[in-house]
């Protein structure tokens, strides 16, 4: 499994993926969606009856239609999770409009609505005892954070929150101080720990979705794995990000509210300075304009397999922020990166 490949160069990969129609969606008229192949999609806002008009054409690593399982869409992600063992930093981040899907996306539901990250968390744990096997010796530690109103906050301290600031350092990557890291044994316990995390983030209700997450997720796992009769060591990790919806300001209901927005919409317009930056090469890159980017600094711009997953809601009345989201996703696309395995020699 471990492989020989030690620095990639490639570019940040982009999923994307349309929310099917739910029961109590009523009979909001739909934009018109096609997906020509595995890797592109075509979206215009004609109505059944209209005069053809213009399709928007996108074209991405992957499409995942209204039909796709979560299944399905780990199995693409599932290599990440090998990287991530094999020594390589990754990050998964979802993308896009308030009650597009990313939640469900990458936490999910039970059985087989299960998502991105309690699969990861299984996928792990499932290696590991493979490899353990051939000698392999791993220890696997969690850590969930949020960000909201541009404060961070320990999903697994809930009683006293101790300040926390973000340091990168060029070596070492993202730290953050006072955050909790908790050493985990089993699929099971890492699992028990996603649920206290996820039931601990911030929801309030928008005027789109009644369970609107309003906080940016960060779920990290570091994976450190010695083999003592190779005499060889990798550190790996894997950023599974849930980032607050975007919603337009006129939309988002009380003063309150408006602030909420205001700071989600900072941080998202942020990654896009920061993707447009990275694309054209820019000296400065402006990481430090929101807590998101700074702490997603590695995962964006250096070491990092990252892949990001788009979603977008099927709706006409979403067609304004899905096309905006669709064009933002083809910029991030053209992100280079060069990825270095974290490799050390025992003594
Ligand atoms: N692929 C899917 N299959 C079935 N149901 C889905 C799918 N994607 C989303 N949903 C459902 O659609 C609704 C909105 O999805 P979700 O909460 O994941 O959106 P979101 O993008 O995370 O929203 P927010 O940004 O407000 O947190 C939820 O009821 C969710 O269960």
């Amino acid at each position: 499994m471990h492989n020989l490949i030690q620095d990639l160069k490639g570019n940040i990969r982009v999923f994307c993926r349309v929310r099917p129609v739910l029961m109590d969606d009523g009979e909001k008229p739909l934009c018109r969606i096609s997906f020509p192949d595995d890797h592109s999609l075509e979206i215009s806002k004609q109505l059944s009856g209209e005069l053809e008009d213009s399709k928007s054409e996108f074209s991405f690593d992957q499409v995942f239609s209204q039909d796709s399982t979560q299944i399905e869409v780990f199995e693409e992600l599932s290599h990440l999770v090998q990287s991530a063992i094999d020594g390589y930093d990754v990050c998964v981040f979802a993308y896009g409009q308030t009650g597009s899907g990313k939640t469900y996306t990458m936490q999910g539901g039970a059985g087989s609505k299960m998502g991105m990250i309690p699969r990861t968390s299984a996928l792990i744990f499932h290696y590991i005892e493979e490899l353990s096997k051939s000698g392999w010796e791993y220890t696997v530690e969690v850590s969930f954070l949020e960000v909201y109103n541009e404060v961070i906050r320990d999903l697994l301290n809930q009683h006293g929150q101790k300040k926390m600031d973000i340091h990168y350092n060029e070596g070492k990557g993202t730290t953050v101080t006072n955050l909790t890291i908790q050493p985990v044994k089993s699929a099971a316990e890492l699992e028990k720990f996603i649920s206290v995390a996820h039931n601990f983030r911030t929801t309030a209700a928008t005027n789109f979705n009644a369970h609107s997450s309003r906080s940016h997720a960060v779920t990290k796992i570091y994976i450190a794995g010695t083999n003592p009769q190779h005499g060889i060591a990798y550190k790996g990790s894997i950023n599974l990000v849930d980032l607050a919806g975007s919603e337009s300001a006129k939309t988002s209901g009380s003063d309150c509210r408006l602030q909420e927005t205001k700071n989600i919409n900072k941080s998202l317009s942020t990654l896009g300075d920061v993707m447009y930056a990275l694309c054209n090469k820019n000296k400065h890159i402006p990481y430090r304009n929101s807590k998101l980017t700074y702490l997603l600094q590695s995962s964006l711009g250096g070491n990092s397999k990252t892949l990001m997953i788009v979603n977008i809601s099927p709706f006409v009345e979403c067609f304004r922020e899905s096309i905006q989201s669709l064009r933002f996703a083809a910029k991030v696309k053209e992100v280079k990166t060069v990825i270095k395995r974290n490799k050390s020699n025992l003594q």
